[in-house]
């Protein structure tokens, strides 16, 4: 008896030398198509992601909360930290120190002083170094595991391996960042949950 594959949702394995140059060709084509969808329908859908958000984060009793300064066609969350400052929790952003290093965060709300780092990203000039219980993770593309595929750096994955505690992390993009795998490596830590325009996508047993 020959073996039953179900073609629409099997997978191929990728081996491990190929992953690097699909990933940049997948990065390529899903940051292409964030950038043309066009800015009032963006706005619109930054709105409800950070509205799915705030609802998540109220309920994990959150004290620091890291998000991001969008570049690329991320979402847009600043109005967001505005909301959570306002109701007496930390806000905090990502500072990429150097290629290869794990970030760091530091405390930040609108109006405090800013850097640019690399890739000329704002980064908080005079803030304290923090460690969030929950980290908003902007995602290129995700998969239905809570893998995230980034702009390249491995960042995020080298910031989680270096927590002591692991924070809730909660990827955000639009729904047209999903695909059906990222091919996750040994290195790539899943996300706690994502969040789109359309809500948040089942969340993953802690
Ligand atoms: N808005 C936002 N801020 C963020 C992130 C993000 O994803 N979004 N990051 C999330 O991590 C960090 C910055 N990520 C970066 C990722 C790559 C490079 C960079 O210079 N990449 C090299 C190639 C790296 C390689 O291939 O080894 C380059 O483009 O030349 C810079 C910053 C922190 N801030
Ligand atoms: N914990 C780690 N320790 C050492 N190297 C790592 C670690 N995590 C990731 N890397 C390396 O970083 C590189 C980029 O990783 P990957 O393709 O997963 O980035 P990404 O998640 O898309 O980027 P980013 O998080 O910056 O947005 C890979 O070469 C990977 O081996």
């Amino acid at each position: 008896m020959s073996a039953s594959i179900d073609i629409r949702t099997a997978i191929h394995a990728l081996p491990a030398a190929e992953v690097p140059a699909w990933r940049k060709a997948m990065r390529a084509e899903l940051l292409d198509a964030r950038l043309r969808i066009p800015s009032t329908l963006r706005a619109s859908w930054s709105e409800r992601i950070a509205r799915h958000l705030l609802e998540r984060i109220e309920g994990a009793d959150a004290r620091i909360v890291s998000a991001y300064w969008p570049i690329r066609g991320e979402p847009e969350l600043r109005p967001l930290l505005e909301t959570l400052a306002k109701r007496g929790i930390r806000t905090a952003l990502p500072v990429a120190t150097a290629l290869g290093r794990p970030l760091i965060f530091r405390e930040w709300k609108s109006g405090d002083r800013l850097e640019r780092g690399l890739w000329k990203i704002p980064f908080p000039a005079d803030g304290a170094i923090v460690e969030p219980d929950v980290v908003i993770s902007p995602v290129v593309g995700f998969d239905p595991h809570w893998y995230r595929l980034g702009y390249g750096g491995g960042f995020f994955d080298r910031t989680l391996a270096a927590m002591a505690t692991q924070p809730l992390v909660l990827g955000v993009g639009y729904s047209l960042a999903a695909i059906v795998t990222i091919h996750p490596q040994p290195h790539d830590i899943p996300m706690s949950a994502i969040i789109t325009e359309h809500g948040l996508i089942s969340e993953k047993a802690r």
